[in-house]
Parts: structure tokens; C-alpha cells; sequence
């Protein structure tokens, strides 16, 4: 891994083609705990550019640019080794582990002792107000408590940038905005930075107006 001063995340000349027609072709830098909003048509690369950062980018598709990470290059590195944290739309919390099991599993294994960890999973939920929901079974939950639950396993995990994919767009309104509003104040917290695809220009103007643009496929 080669290292480079620019801290947060820079994409360096990233351009993704797919049967050898260029889908993606951009720069772009995100500072620390500041969002970068994907936004453009459906089919124009938007998925396709977060697996390419996340390192999952499916075979058909060929690529080329340089993805620095706190200035370590991370363009090569297996997905799990990237310190990358990711949502989807869906929470993919796991239907057969507890909330206090969902947030556990995500914990690094360096968290040694079941004290130790077990401390970090009730931290974890008195930070996301559901202190009294560790032995609940996810699909007993609201839409908005699953949604902190899914926030609070990728926060635990310890990510040094979280990309995110649609991951409001089952919330109705309110909740949308709440949720939103909770994953970027973790995100400055915790000064991550956040590459966020999503057709909401409410969410452009919630992160700051920082917006890549893909153009029609
Ligand atoms: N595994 C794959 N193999 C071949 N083509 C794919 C694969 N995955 C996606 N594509 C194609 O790549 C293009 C970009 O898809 P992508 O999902 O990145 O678009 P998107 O902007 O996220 O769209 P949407 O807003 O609909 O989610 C589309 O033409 C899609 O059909």
C-alpha cells in the first residue's frame, strides 16, 4: 500500500467501463466527515461506482483510477480490507440474531473478552436509544429503529469512510430526514467520510450541496 498525504477519500481519474463503453469517468475528493452526493439517472453508474470503491465491483465491468483512502491507496485491496462500512437500501440485519446480536457480530475481533464486548454493545445501543431492545428480534422493530440498528453495526465495525446506497428511501418522510440527519452527525463524529447515492435532492442539500453528477447511461 502506498501512502499519500490527502486525508478523507479521493477518487483519482476513476473511469468504469462496461462492454467497452465508459460509464463512469471522474475525480472527486471528500473530506472527513463530509458527504459526496451520487445522484443521476437510473443505469448512469451509481451502484456501480460505490462497489468500485467498496472493492466488489462485479466481473463484467472494467475499471481503472486510483482510490485513496486517508491517503493509503486502497484501489487493490479485497473488499474487507478497505475500512469501508456500507448500507444499502435494505438493513440486511440478520433475521435470526438478537439486535444486541446483529450490533456483536460486526464488532472487530481485537475486542477481546465477552465483558468487553458485551460493554461495546450496550454502549452502542444507549447511543442509538435502544438501551432497552438489546434482545429484541430485528423484525419486531420499527422502520426507524432497524434503520439505527443497520447505522450502529456498520458504525461498530469501525469504518474509515461509509458509502451509502439509497438506504433512506423506504422511510416515509420524517423518519427519512431523522435518519439522515443521525447518519451524518455519526459520520462528523466520527469524521468519515460518506460517498451517498440517492435521487433525493433533499439529501443533496442536507449534506452540504457537494454533488457528482453521473450523466444518462
Ligand atoms: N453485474 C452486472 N453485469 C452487467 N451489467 C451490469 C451489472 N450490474 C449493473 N449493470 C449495468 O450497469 C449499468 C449501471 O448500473 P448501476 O446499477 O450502477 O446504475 P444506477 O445508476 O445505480 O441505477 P439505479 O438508479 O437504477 O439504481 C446499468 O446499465 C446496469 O444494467
Amino acid at each position: 500500500m502506498t501512502e499519500r498525504s490527502a486525508s478523507g477519500l479521493v477518487l483519482e481519474n476513476v473511469r468504469i467501463s462496461l462492454k467497452g463503453r465508459i460509464l463512469v469517468d471522474l475525480s472527486l475528493g471528500v473530506a472527513p466527515g463530509r458527504v459526496a452526493t451520487v445522484m443521476g439517472p437510473s443505469g448512469s453508474g451509481k451502484s456501480t461506482l460505490l462497489a468500485y470503491v467498496g472493492g466488489f465491483l462485479e466481473p463484467a465491468f472494467t475499471a481503472e483510477g486510483t482510490v485513496l483512502l486517508n491517503g493509503t491507496d486502497i484501489t487493490r485491496l479485497a473488499a474487507h480490507r478497505r475500512h469501508v462500512g456500507i448500507l444499502f437500501q435494505d438493513d440486511l440485519l440478520f433475521p435470526h440474531l438478537s439486535v444486541a446480536g446483529n450490533l456483536a457480530f460486526a464488532l472487530p475481533e481485537r475486542v477481546r473478552g465477552r465483558a468487553a464486548r458485551r460493554q461495546r454493545v450496550e454502549d452502542a445501543l444507549i447511543e442509538i436509544g435502544l438501551e432497552a431492545h438489546g434482545e429484541r428480534d430485528p423484525a419486531t422493530l420499527s422502520g426507524g429503529q432497524r434503520a439505527r440498528v443497520a447505522l450502529m453495526r456498520v458504525l461498530l465495525s469501525e469504518p474509515h469512510a461509509l458509502l451509502l446506497d439509497e438506504p433512506f428511501s423506504k422511510l416515509d418522510a420524517t423518519l427519512r430526514a431523522q435518519i439522515r440527519d443521525l447518519v451524518f452527525a455519526k459520520a462528523r463524529e466520527r469524521e468519515l467520510p460518506v460517498l451517498l447515492v440517492t435521487h433525493d435532492p433533499a439529501d443533496a442539500e442536507a449534506a452540504g450541496n457537494h454533488v457528482v453528477s453521473l450523466s444518462s447511461p
